[in-house]
């Protein structure tokens, strides 16, 4: 497998995203802190927060931070694509490797932004990287070969799991489903919270319960062939509990409800996708 030790990368932008993939390259050794460049657009507080928390070289020389990477990894919202593509221009090369982590921006849009055909790669991971549990797809633009992707697959793989997509489409849902996904997860876990409060437990023995709870769960997924719906069944006993709280789920339409959630996110992703189309520019 193609090895990062050597490999120099800047990030452009500072915020979670960039944190989350650069702590967890960091805490799992897959780089080294003297090998990473990162800036963002004005807020010096953040450059000296991320400076003082990893040791990285931060700068607002844009000239400097673009030339030193061999990866270029792209992680601003998606409305500021167009300034910061516009600055560092100048100073991208061919031979660099462009990751890009931004919602509903093609590989497309960047290329013709770019005004380069350098290799791009686009990667849609989570805030869990940061912990090497991110769930990231990636699917290569047109200029980039196997071995780029192999690049950003070592990348990515180092702080988490990874899906190739073959069609550029489908990052839409990825992005709704895992992209997102920790988002639900935590809106679930502030309801399991919620309830317990409720119920009279006090803050620190359920965020305990609900954590290892959610832990627990995902832990039987990843560990057995049964599928949710299997292992909710054996939770489940007739007259139960769980019958009775599963009851009042259905009551809401709750699966309904985040069914509508995903798509209604992957939907976003391809609205924003119009927003950025080279054909629009
Ligand atoms: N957060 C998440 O869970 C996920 C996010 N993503 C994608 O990652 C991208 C970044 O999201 P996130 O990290 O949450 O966003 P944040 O708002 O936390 O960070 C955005 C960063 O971009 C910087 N920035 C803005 N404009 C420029 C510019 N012109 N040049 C250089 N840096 C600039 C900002 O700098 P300053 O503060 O100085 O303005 C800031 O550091 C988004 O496109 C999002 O779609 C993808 C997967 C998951
Ligand atoms: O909310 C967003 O737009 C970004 C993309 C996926 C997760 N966060």
């Amino acid at each position: 497998m193609t090895n990062l030790q050597n490999t120099k990368i800047s990030f452009i932008g500072a915020g979670a995203m960039s944190e989350a993939i650069l702590s967890g390259l960091l805490k799992k050794e897959i780089i080294q802190p003297d090998s990473v460049f990162i800036t963002n657009r004005k807020n010096d507080d953040r450059l000296q927060e991320i400076n003082h928390t990893y040791d990285v070289k931060c700068s607002r020389n844009t000239k400097e931070v673009v030339k030193h990477g061999d990866i270029l990894l792209l992680a601003v919202k998606p409305k500021d694509v167009d300034e910061a593509v516009e600055t560092i221009k100048p100073f991208v090369r061919k031979e660099q490797l462009f990751i890009s982590v931004l919602a509903g921006v093609s590989t497309a849009y960047l290329t013709y932004r770019l005004g380069l055909d350098l290799p791009i790669i686009r990667a849609m991971p989570n805030t869990s990287a940061s912990i090497g549990l991110s769930a990231t797809a990636l699917v290569p633009g047109k200029h980039a070969n196997d071995s780029h992707l192999k690049m950003a697959e070592t990348l990515f793989q180092s702080i988490g799991t990874t899906v190739i997509l073959e069609d550029e489409k489908d990052i839409h849902a990825v992005t709704g489903l895992s992209g997102s996904g920790p988002a639900y997860i935590y809106y679930f876990a502030e309801a399991m919270e919620e309830a317990a409060r409720h119920l009279g437990i006090s803050a620190d023995k359920a965020r305990s319960l609900v954590i290892q709870t959610i832990l627990g769960a995902a832990s039987m997924m990843s560990s057995t062939d049964e599928p949710p719906s299997m292992l909710r069944k054996k939770v489940t006993s007739e007259g139960g509990t769980t019958e009775a709280g599963i009851k009042k789920l259905e009551y809401f339409r709750s699966k309904d409800a985040l069914v509508e959630c995903i798509k209604e996110a992957a939907a976003r992703s391809e609205e924003l996708g119009k927003l950025f189309s080279p054909m629009k520019s």
